[in-house]
C-alpha cells in the first residue's frame, strides 16, 4: 500500500518503521516546513494518509488531503470540540473517508471494553464514587488526553449517576473528574478508580512506549485503504 505520512514527528516515525516493515510504500511525507506538497503527484497517488500532528492544524490537513483525494487515518486529538460535526457531515454525506481514534493501541481497545464492562457493574453499586487520571510527556499540547475523554464517555453512558466529565476537579455528585499529570517522557498512563469508604477498585492502562499506538494507526491504514466513511477503532477490533 502507498502511505503518506502528515507530521514526522515522535508517532510520524515510530509509524513510518512499522509500515515499511510491513510491506508498504512511504510515498510523501508532510510537516511544516514543506506544506506546499499537498499539492505533489507523490501525495496525490497516497492510498492514504497517516496524519499525527497538533490539535490546531489536524482538521486542515484533513481538508488539504480530502481536497487532493487521498483518505485519511489520524490519531491527533484536541479538535473533535471545534470540527466533530463538520467531520461527520463530510464523511456520512460528502463521501469523504477518516479513520480517527483518540488512542490507536490493541491495548486500550481492551481496556476500554474492561471500562464499559466495569461502569456497567457499578452502575447497581451507588457506593462507589469513580475519577480518572491520566499521565502523559511535558511537551503534550492537550488536556484532558484524547483517550481520557473517550473512556469518560464510555463511563457516562453506562453509569447513570454520572452526567458530565469535568477537569480537575468535581463540584457535584453528577460529575466525573479527570486529573491530568505532564512528567517527564512519559508515553500515556490512564487509570479509572473506584472508591467507597470499605475499598477501592482501580484500573490502569500504561503505555511502555508508542508502538502499540503506531502499529494500530498502520492496521487502521491497511482497513481504511477500502473503505469509506468516518471510521472508528469499533470497525476494526471487536470485542
Ligand atoms: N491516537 C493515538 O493513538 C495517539 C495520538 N497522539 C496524538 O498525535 C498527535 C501528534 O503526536 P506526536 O507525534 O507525539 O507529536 P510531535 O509533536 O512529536 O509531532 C507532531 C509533528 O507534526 C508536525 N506538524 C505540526 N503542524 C503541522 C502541519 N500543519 N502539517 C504537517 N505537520 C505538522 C510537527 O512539526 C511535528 O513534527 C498529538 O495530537 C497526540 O495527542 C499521539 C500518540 C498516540
Ligand atoms: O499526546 C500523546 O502522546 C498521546 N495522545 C493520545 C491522547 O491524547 O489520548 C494517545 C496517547 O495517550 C498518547
Amino acid at each position: 500500500m502507498k502511505i503518506a505520512l502528515i507530521g514526522y514527528g515522535k508517532m510520524g516515525k515510530e509509524i513510518e518503521k512499522i509500515a515499511l516493515s510491513r510491506g508498504h510504500e512511504i510515498v510523501s511525507i508532510i510537516d511544516l516546513d514543506n506544506q506546499e506538497d499537498f499539492n505533489s503527484e507523490a501525495f496525490k497517488s497516497a492510498d492514504v494518509a497517516i496524519e499525527f500532528t497538533a490539535p490546531t492544524v489536524a482538521y486542515s490537513n484533513y481538508m488539504k488531503a480530502f481536497a487532493a483525494g487521498v483518505k485519511v487515518v489520524s490519531g491527533s486529538t484536541g479538535w473533535m470540540d471545534e470540527h466533530g460535526d463538520e467531520i461527520k457531515d463530510l464523511c456520512d454525506k460528502g463521501g469523504k473517508t477518516l479513520f480517527w481514534a483518540s488512542n490507536f493501541s490493541l491495548g486500550v481497545g481492551i481496556f476500554s471494553a474492561v471500562n464499559k464492562y466495569l461502569a456497567k457493574i457499578m452502575n447497581q453499586f451507588p457506593a462507589y464514587d469513580v475519577t480518572m487520571s491520566e499521565t502523559h510527556h511535558i511537551h503534550k499540547l492537550d488536556a484532558p488526553s484524547g483517550t481520557a475523554i473517550t473512556l469518560a464517555e464510555e463511563i457516562l453512558e453506562n453509569l447513570d449517576r454520572k452526567e458530565r466529565w469535568v477537569k480537575e476537579e468535581a463540584n457535584a455528585a453528577n460529575e466525573l473528574p479527570i486529573h491530568s499529570i505532564r512528567e517527564g517522557e512519559v508515553p500515556g498512563i490512564h487509570t479509572i478508580r473506584y472508591e467507597s469508604e470499605a475499598d477501592s477498585i482501580s484500573i490502569t492502562h500504561d503505555a511502555k512506549n508508542r508502538k502499540g499506538f503506531a502499529l494500530g494507526a498502520v492496521l487502521a491504514a491497511e482497513f481504511t485503504c477500502n473503505k469509506q466513511g468516518l471510521l472508528g477503532m469499533n470497525d476494526l477490533f471487536k470485542f
